[in-house]
Order: C-alpha cells, then sequence, then structure tokens
C-alpha cells in the first residue's frame, strides 16, 4: 500500500526478528474455569503455524489473547517487538494496524458490499486517503484474494461460503499486514473449495511474506500448506514442530489425531502425491521454518 503510506505518512519498518509472536506464562481464566495455565509459544517469521487442539481447549481465546481482545490473567506476549500486554493504549492502535483477521464465519458487514467491506479498516487507519484511492485499494485486495472484479459491489448474502472467506481474506489484507490470523478457515467448505482455499493461504504468505496463525481441525489444511503445528492440550501448548516431528511423540492426543483413520488418511494422500489436495502446489519441502 505504497500509495496509501505516501498520502497517510510514515509506517513503522516491518518487524526483522526471528519470532514475531512470543508468549510466555500465559494464563486464562473466566471466573473458575482455567483455559491457559502457563502457556509458552514462538511463533516464526514467516511460517505457517497451524494452531490445533480439541474443542474447547482455548484456541480462539489463545487467537483473541494474542489480537488483544482478551486481557490474560497472567503471562506475556509480544507481538512484532511490542508487548500487548502492557501495551498503551497509542501503541495498541498502532500495532493493531499491522495485523489481518479472519474470524470464524468471515464477520463481514451485511449491509456493506465487499469493496466496501474491505474500505473499513482503510477508513479507521488512513483516514485521509482520497476516496478514489481507498476503492482502488479495495479493489486490489479483492482481487489479490482471488475473486473476480464483479465481486466487489456484491453483499455478502449474495456470495458463496468460499467466496465470503476470499471477502474476508481480502479485508484482513487491506492494511498490508505482516501477521494475519485464520480462525478455522476451511471450516464449512467443500474439499475443493477448502483446498483452493489452502493454495491462496500458501500463495499470499509466500508472496507477501506474512507470518500466519491458522487455527485449523482440517488435517488436510496442516499437511498441505503449515510449516509446523502447534498442539494445544492440558491448558498449554504441549508440542510444537512438524508433523513428523509430532508423531515422533507418544502424547495420546497427538497419535490419536494423526495417527487416528483421518489422520492417516490425510497424510497417506500427501505421501503418495506431494501435492496439495487440490493438486496444484506442492508441499513445503521442510517442515521447520
Ligand atoms: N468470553 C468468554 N466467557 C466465558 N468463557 C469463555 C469465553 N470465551 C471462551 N470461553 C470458554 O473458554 C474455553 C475455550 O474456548 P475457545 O473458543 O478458545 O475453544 P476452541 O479451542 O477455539 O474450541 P473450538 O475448537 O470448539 O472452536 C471454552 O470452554 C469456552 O466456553
Amino acid at each position: 500500500m505504497r500509495e496509501a503510506e505516501d498520502e497517510a505518512g510514515s509506517t513503522p519498518p516491518r518487524f526483522d526478528g526471528e519470532y514475531p509472536i512470543v508468549i510466555e506464562g500465559l494464563t486464562n481464566r473466566f471466573g473458575e474455569q482455567v483455559v491457559h495455565e502457563g502457556l509458552d509459544l514462538k511463533v516464526r517469521r514467516g511460517e505457517i503455524l497451524g494452531v490445533v487442539g480439541g474443542s474447547g481447549t482455548g484456541k480462539s481465546v489463545l487467537m483473541r489473547s494474542i489480537i488483544g481482545l482478551q486481557i490474560p490473567a497472567e503471562g506475556s506476549i509480544d507481538v512484532l517487538g511490542q508487548s500487548i500486554t502492557d501495551a498503551e493504549e497509542d501503541e495498541d492502535i498502532d500495532i493493531r494496524s499491522r495485523w489481518g483477521v479472519l474470524f470464524q464465519g468471515g464477520a463481514l458487514f451485511s449491509t456493506l458490499t465487499v469493496a466496501e467491506n474491505v474500505e473499513v479498516p482503510l477508513k479507521q487507519f488512513y483516514p485521509e486517503l482520497s476516496a478514489e484511492l481507498r476503492q482502488e485499494i479495495a479493489r486490489y485486495k479483492v482481487r489479490l484474494s482471488g475473486l473476480p472484479e464483479e465481486a466487489t459491489s456484491k453483499y455478502p448474502s449474495e456470495l458463496s461460503g468460499g467466496m465470503k472467506k476470499r471477502a474476508g481474506v481480502a479485508r484482513a489484507l487491506a492494511l498490508d499486514p505482516e501477521l494475519l490470523f485464520l480462525d478455522e478457515p476451511t471450516a464449512g467448505l467443500d474439499p475443493i473449495g477448502a483446498a483452493a482455499f489452502d493454495k491462496l493461504t500458501r500463495e499470499l504468505t509466500d508472496t507477501l511474506g506474512l507470518t500466519v496463525f491458522l487455527i485449523t481441525h482440517d488435517l488436510d489444511t496442516l499437511h498441505a500448506i503449515c510449516d509446523r503445528v502447534a498442539v494445544i492440550a492440558d491448558k498449554k501448548v504441549i508440542a510444537v514442530g512438524t508433523i513428523p516431528e509430532l508423531l515422533a511423540l507418544d502424547h495420546p492426543w497427538i497419535q490419536d489425531y494423526f495417527n487416528g483413520p483421518r489422520g492417516r488418511a490425510a497424510a497417506t494422500s500427501y505421501e503418495h502425491t506431494d501435492r496439495g489436495a487440490d493438486g496444484a502446489m506442492d508441499k513445503p519441502a521442510s517442515g521447520g521454518a
């Protein structure tokens, strides 16, 4: 968004450290319920980190903590070298423009067109931008997300599930973020749509130099595009690594998940083809980013 930067003034330099997200000793509670206790996690720059765990283990709460929507009871979270847990309001606003989020279900404004949805963060963070330039940036982001030009003027109700997700991605990319958070992006998509979405995620990550925090239950997604996978269980991240590294551990949940019938089926399809589920994309050569 170089034009936007020229109109809106300077933006902070891109983060060049090894870990854009560092979480230490995180504890989250809701009343008596302890969701996380002493959770640690480091996300590497440039990787797609898959985040898995049983239902209710706190994957979404973890994501909400990282983006400052959930104030933890204890622990520290640094994002792009800045503390989220100690952030002053001004810093908080500044850093929010450096990530994009695709919430479960897309969370598009139903009364706005796709392009207008993409314009929302642009208006919020770059109010001085001319309407013409804002619209041009929005059109570009919509196309970048793999939607046709005609989609810009459509309302969310006129889109298929897969198109809604792409519109959500276009909005998440509006501000040229360094980090992208995806909460179950392929849920509800048919296998072909899910594979196409995976391909989009990998391509955007590599071309735009993103770091991606991806919550998923989708074993195909983990095999096709994730560089590493973090497993949440027992209120902590119990393991982080490539799928072969995780398979070498004998934790019962990890074994059930990756070595159960569905896990083996997903693994076999990638072993045999060495390509993504839509047959169009190579699997990352090495899991460790
Ligand atoms: N705002 C809240 N108030 C009270 N409890 C909450 C709140 N948000 C989450 N929880 C609880 O925290 C726990 C973890 O929720 P979370 O949505 O993070 O799970 P998850 O791992 O993402 O689950 P799923 O895979 O089913 O989406 C759940 O027991 C949930 O009920």
